[in-house]
Formats: structure tokens, sequence, C-alpha cells
């Protein structure tokens, strides 16, 4: 690491600490993300290096997207420590939020979102599922435009490359699809689009929809705000761990979304409301949304200009983050 000197540290989670950074070679401002270690049955680092490995590859499966954060190299030094070199973005979108203290315009939402629903789409088609979406792990950069971070929950979808089986207790609560909360070890992609509806919800309210304070509470939220859209009919229903739960069985009312965003207009609820189904079959994919009006309209007056280097191999690839890798 001694190509990098440190600067102020920038953020802190469950993974890593991240460290704002100065390549000495280049002068760029970069973003050093060290990985925690040491976990039980860690004791040679294998662990570690599993870690970085997953959250690096997936990084470089989505690099050169405008969207998403640019990974620049993948370290393992000699005292154990593992480390990604990222570009430096600037402050989260939960910073940004709290430091407004006000929603967005709708204008101003639907311009951000089309940015994140881009992202998605683009890592969705690569087969990554980001699987911790959320305001803290969006970045935003000098002009404004939004950027995706912290791939440490994501992984390949089952089928390709990785078999190994998908894990429930994915995504931070408050952004936690219903059938994930249920125990799905089945989803798919559509977990991340039901935390970007939520993350719409912010934009435009200015706080969380779903601020549960437990698994259970979050989901007796989740079917109070939204309904059950007949989840218990979905056809996945009666696989779920948790179908059997009396949350599952109590008669709900019909969503409320439509009364806490009055002003939202119809073609921003349609997208709205399409992230935010509750039954995941009935629930818009990326793409999916992304072909809704409230994009497409000729009206809108971002609709002409996409950012998106979506559908191209984006940029040149990071020489084999493997490779990068020094052990
Ligand atoms: N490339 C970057 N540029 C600027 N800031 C960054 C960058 N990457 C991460 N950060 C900051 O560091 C914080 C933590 O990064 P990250 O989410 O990757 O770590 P984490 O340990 O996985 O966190 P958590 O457990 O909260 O998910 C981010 O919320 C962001 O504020």
């Amino acid at each position: 690491m001694e190509h990098y000197e440190r600067l102020e540290k920038i953020g802190e989670g469950a993974s890593g600490v991240v460290y704002k950074a100065r390549d000495r070679r280049t002068g760029a401002t970069v973003a050093v993300k060290r990985l925690r270690g040491g976990g039980l049955g860690d004791h040679d680092g294998s662990r570690l290096s599993e870690d970085l490995l997953r959250e690096a590859a997936c990084l470089e499966a989505c690099r050169g997207h405008p969207s998403v954060v640019e990974l620049r190299a993948a370290h393992r030094d000699g005292a154990g420590g593992a480390f990604l070199v990222m570009e430096y973005v600037g402050p989260s979108v939960a910073q940004v939020m709290r430091e407004r203290g006000r929603p967005f315009p709708e204008a101003d939402a639907r311009r951000l979102m089309r940015q994140l629903l881009d992202g998605a789409r683009a890592m969705h088609d690569l087969g990554v599922l980001h699987r911790d979406l959320k305001p803290d792990n969006v970045l935003v950069d000098a002009h404004g435009d939004l950027k995706i971070c912290d791939f440490g929950m994501s992984r390949f979808a089952a089928g390709g490359a990785d078999t190994a089986p998908y894990t429930s207790p994915v995504v931070t609560l408050w952004y936690r699809a219903p059938e994930l909360l249920l125990g799905s070890t089945e989803y798919d992609a559509r977990v991340d689009t039901w935390a970007l509806g939520c993350i719409m919800a912010e934009l435009l309210a200015g706080a969380p929809l779903l601020p549960g304070r437990s698994e259970m509470d979050q989901l007796n939220r989740v079917f109070d705000t939204v309904g059950t859209d007949d989840m218990t009919d979905w056809p996945g229903f009666c696989r779920l761990p948790r179908a059997g739960s009396p949350l599952c069985q109590r008669s709900r009312p019909p969503s409320r979304l439509r009364e806490m965003f009055p002003s939202l207009s119809a073609a921003g609820f349609d997208v709205l409301s399409g992230l935010l189904a509750c039954r995941p079959d009935r629930r818009l994919t990326a793409a999916e949304a992304l072909r809704r009006p409230w994009f497409t309209d000729a009206e809108s007056p971002d609709a002409d200009q996409p950012r998106s280097a979506c559908g191209g191999r984006f940029t040149e690839r990071v020489g084999g983050v493997a490779d990068a890798i020094v052990v």
C-alpha cells in the first residue's frame, strides 16, 4: 500500500474502514477500503481473500458503468490486510439527504432514479445481485450524479460460475424485500428493485419509508404500507420458511402508498408502486421500470439525455483483478 498516501477516514461499516487517499504515482484522489478480517475460522485470512475476491469480481464486472463506483485495484498485504482501491466519488445520498433536510422535487428524483435503475439494470444483465442497496451505498459525485458502491454483499446469480446457495439475511433491514423477510433463499434481482423503490420513496419524502425495528416489525410495516398484493397466492409463497407466520394470515387494508405520495404524478406513482410490489413476480425489474412513461415520456426534460453506457462493454477492464492481488 506504499503507493497510497492515507488522508482522512471517510466511512466505516460492517465490512471495513474507508479512507480517502492519494495515489502517489498519479496524484489522483482515491478511496481505499480496508476489509475487516480475523473472524472465527479465518486464521489464514482465507475468508478475507474470498470476501475481497467476491466484492472485487462484482465491481470489476460492472466496471465502467457511469452509475457504479470504479474499481482501480485490489490488494492483499503481507500483514494479512485486504484493500480495494476505488475512484473517490463524494458523500453518500444518505449524508446529502441529512444535510439537505427536505425531499427532492419529482423531476430531481426521476433523474436520480434513472441513474440508479440504469446501474442496476447493467449489473443485473451481467448476473450481479447487489443485495445491499440503500442511501448509504449510493454516492454523489461533484456533478450531482450517482454511483452505486459497497458490493460487500453482492454475488453472481446462481447458475453461472457461482453455485453457492443464496442466503436470506441480506440487505439492510429497512430496504429488505418481503420475500427475504419471509426467509426466501430463491430470490432474484428483484430484491434490488424493491430496495430501489424504498430509495425512491425516501428521495420523494425526505425520510425512510419503512424504518422497522425488527424483522417482524419490518414485515408488518411492509404489509400495512403496500398491502399484501395477494402475496399468499404467489406460487413460491408456500415454500417460504415464514409462510406460516401469523403476520401473513392477518387481513390487511389495500396499499396506502398513494395517500402517502398524493402529489406524485401518475407516471411517477406507476414506477414507485411497481418497484414496491409485494409479490416479487409482479415487481418491476430495473429494465422494465426504465421503459415506463415516467422515464420515456418526451415531456420528461431529461428523457433524451441518457447517461448510460449500458449495452456495450463499458470500458477497459482492470488488468485482471485477481492478478492485481498481492499476497
Ligand atoms: N469510492 C468512494 N468514494 C467516496 N466515499 C466512499 C467510497 N466508497 C465508500 N465510501 C464511503 O464509505 C462508506 C462505507 O463504505 P462501504 O459501504 O463500502 O463500507 P461497509 O463497511 O461495507 O459499510 P456498511 O457496513 O455500512 O455497508 C460509504 O457509505 C461512503 O460514505
